[in-house]
């Protein structure tokens, strides 16, 4: 089984991709939306992609690649995060400070206490930083203790993150969902359109009246107009649920669009 992710080797999307199979083979990619093309055209069995972070929030540039492809989600994995800053050199002479963007959100604190001056730049994923900090004594990296080995740097300090309970949850991209284990969870993606009061309140009471549990919603720019939006919604449930059914079969009369994004097994964090 082929599985693509975030590259190169040492990324968090690594540490997910083998929580979820030990033993597919990863396909290691430049950027997230690769490794969408790459399940969505065939290339790869399965991709496995960060959607959200409890420090960070959302992963935007994921949410949006959902609405583009038909690929369904077909599970889900949640990963504990403890960033490391990693360098060749030592701490006294750290001047410049890489990232990705999310690893550099979930460390804002730590960077600008313990760092003032230092210039923070951003990098494609965690081990892309570990893997250019390799050239640069001056140059500390964020990310995983993992990519610290593989890239040959010194872990300087562990846990660096700015809260302990730091979790990213990833989402595995594939061909043919399962089916339902009692313990599941539906993805969907909503555009209402129609402005009106009270419009989202009667679309959740679907939900709400038959006791389904929502377990998140998020809202994206739509691009059309500043104000206009997707909802991205999670419940518990599997589609082929007869309550569940029902509800989306509802909701179709009570909205423009709505994009079963997946049902899939629900991971729990460990
Ligand atoms: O750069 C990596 O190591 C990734 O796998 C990406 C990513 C993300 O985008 O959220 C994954 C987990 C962490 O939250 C930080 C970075």
């Amino acid at each position: 089984m082929k599985l693509c992710l975030l590259g190169p080797e040492g990324t968090f999307s690594e540490m997910a991709a083998r929580k979820w199979s030990r033993d597919a083979d990863l396909i290691f990619m430049d950027d997230m939306e690769s490794v969408a093309i790459a399940v969505e055209e065939g290339a790869c069995d399965e991709g496995i992609l960060p959607i959200e972070n409890s420090l960070e929030g959302p992963v935007g540039a994921v949410m949006g690649l959902l609405l583009d492809i038909s690929s369904p989600i077909i599970g889900e994995v949640i990963l504990p995060i403890k960033q490391c800053l990693m360098s060749r050199g030592s701490l006294e002479n750290i001047r410049i400070i890489v990232s990705h963007p999310q690893a550099l959100g979930q460390c804002r604190h730590y960077i600008h206490e313990h760092f003032p001056g230092a210039e923070v730049r951003t990098t494609g994923s965690t081990s892309h930083a570990a893997r250019l900090a390799q050239e640069f004594p001056e140059m500390a990296a964020i990310g995983c203790s993992e990519s610290a080995q593989k890239y040959g740097l010194k872990v300087l300090k562990e846990g660096i993150q700015d809260h302990p309970n730091n979790y990213t949850r990833f989402i595995v991209l594939g061909r043919k969902e399962a089916a339902p284990t009692g313990h599941d969870k539906t993805s969907l993606a909503v555009y209402l359109d129609r402005d009106r009061p009270g419009a989202l309140y009667d679309f959740l009471g679907e939900f709400a009246h038959r006791q389904i549990n929502m377990t998140r919603i998020e809202s994206r720019p739509s691009k059309k107009l500043l104000g206009d939006y997707w909802f991205f919604i999670d419940v518990e449930g599997h589609r082929d649920d007869a309550l569940l059914r029902e509800a989306i079969s509802a909701l179709k009369d009570k909205c423009t669009t709505l994009k079963v994004l997946g049902s899939y097994p629900r991971a729990d964090i460990a």
